[in-house]
């Protein structure tokens, strides 16, 4: 029988400004949650039309962004460009260095785009590959109900109750599940031993382990739970008495055992190679020679 994955800590996501007038709900990456290889930060993003992500750098991480409601663009120093609608992914591999916008899509109707965005770690040997892009769309993410059909779980990458995620789609090994938890649902969800793993609620409230042991804690929407290494499953249910679903991400991903220096979106593993980034991307070299004169369409 599965060991219960206890919890280091849960605590509520930080609501900050980023960008243009965008409003982010930030839990790693503040100085509550930093050293938690391989994440860099989570950010649970609201943007409206007018606001958004206008041209900014990468290099030396990878990018997950989810849409969960609303669509967003992109477009990049090499022209490329996309949109991801509700439902879908984009793993963005930054590589030796991107610059890139990412605004909402024009005909939305007013209303918020919401959605997460998760920066990974970079293992050292691949902090200045080229960058790359993929996309995972909605219809290719496979769904499994579990416990009766109370619960629903998206498995955007990774393995859920004999279900596999379509493929590998970051560098750096993650699991992203998707948890929609009906009232009474009750999930036991295994995890690759000794990763980090967290668990973000979107909505609802629900209750992290395993039911008749200690160390059971509620965990309610906009928190960040973080669990320990130890353990083989995360134990989660909503209550049966409560009045609507609870939706929560399940994210796990393998520690790297390297250094890690971050100034803003450069994230390396030196002060040096930080400094060379910042250098790099103020005099168009090294991977962001075609940063020179660029600006983008969606980010004026
Ligand atoms: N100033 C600044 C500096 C560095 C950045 F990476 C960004 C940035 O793009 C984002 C930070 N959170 C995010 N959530 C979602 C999306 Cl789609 C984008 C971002 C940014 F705005
Ligand atoms: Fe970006």
């Amino acid at each position: 029988l599965a060991v219960p994955r206890t919890i280091k800590k849960a605590f509520l996501a930080v609501e900050q400004s980023e960008g243009q007038g965008a409003r982010v709900r930030r839990s790693i990456g503040t100085p509550s949650l930093r050293n938690f290889s391989p994440f860099l930060m989570l950010d649970h993003f609201s943007v409206k039309p007018g606001a958004g992500f206008p041209d900014h750098p990468h290099r030396g991480q990878e990018t997950i962004t989810y849409l969960l409601e609303g669509a967003v663009d992109h477009e990049d120093f090499t022209g490329a460009s996309g949109t991801i609608n509700a439902g879908d992914l984009q793993f963005m591999t930054a590589g030796k260095g991107i610059q890139h916008a990412e605004m909402p899509h024009q005909n939305t109707d007013g209303s918020a785009n919401v959605g997460l965005q998760l920066w990974v770690d970079l293992p050292e040997k691949l902090k200045y590959c080229e960058p790359r892009y993929r996309d995972l769309r909605a219809a290719e993410i496979p769904q499994v109900d579990v416990d009766g059909g109370k619960a629903t779980i998206k498995v955007i990458s990774g393995q859920s109750h004999g279900v596999d995620s379509v493929k590998d789609l970051a560098y750096t090994p993650v699991w992203i599940l998707d948890v929609t938890l009906r009232p009474g649902a009750k999930v036991v969800q295994p995890l690759p031993q000794g990763w980090n793993a967290f668990s973000y609620v979107l909505e609802g409230d629900v209750i992290f382990g395993k039911e008749g042991e200690g160390n059971r804690l509620p965990v309610g929407q906009y928190h960040n739970a973080v669990f320990n290494q130890e353990g083989d499953a995360v134990y989660v249910e909503n209550d049966p008495d409560a009045i609507k679903d609870a939706r929560l991400v399940i994210v796990a991903g393998t520690p790297l055992d390297q250094e890690v220096v971050q100034y803003g979106p450069f994230v390396l593993n030196s002060r040096e190679e930080v400094v060379q980034a910042i250098t790099d991307f103020q005099t168009h070299s090294n991977g962001f020679e075609r940063s020179e004169g660029w600006q983008s369409e969606i980010g004026k």
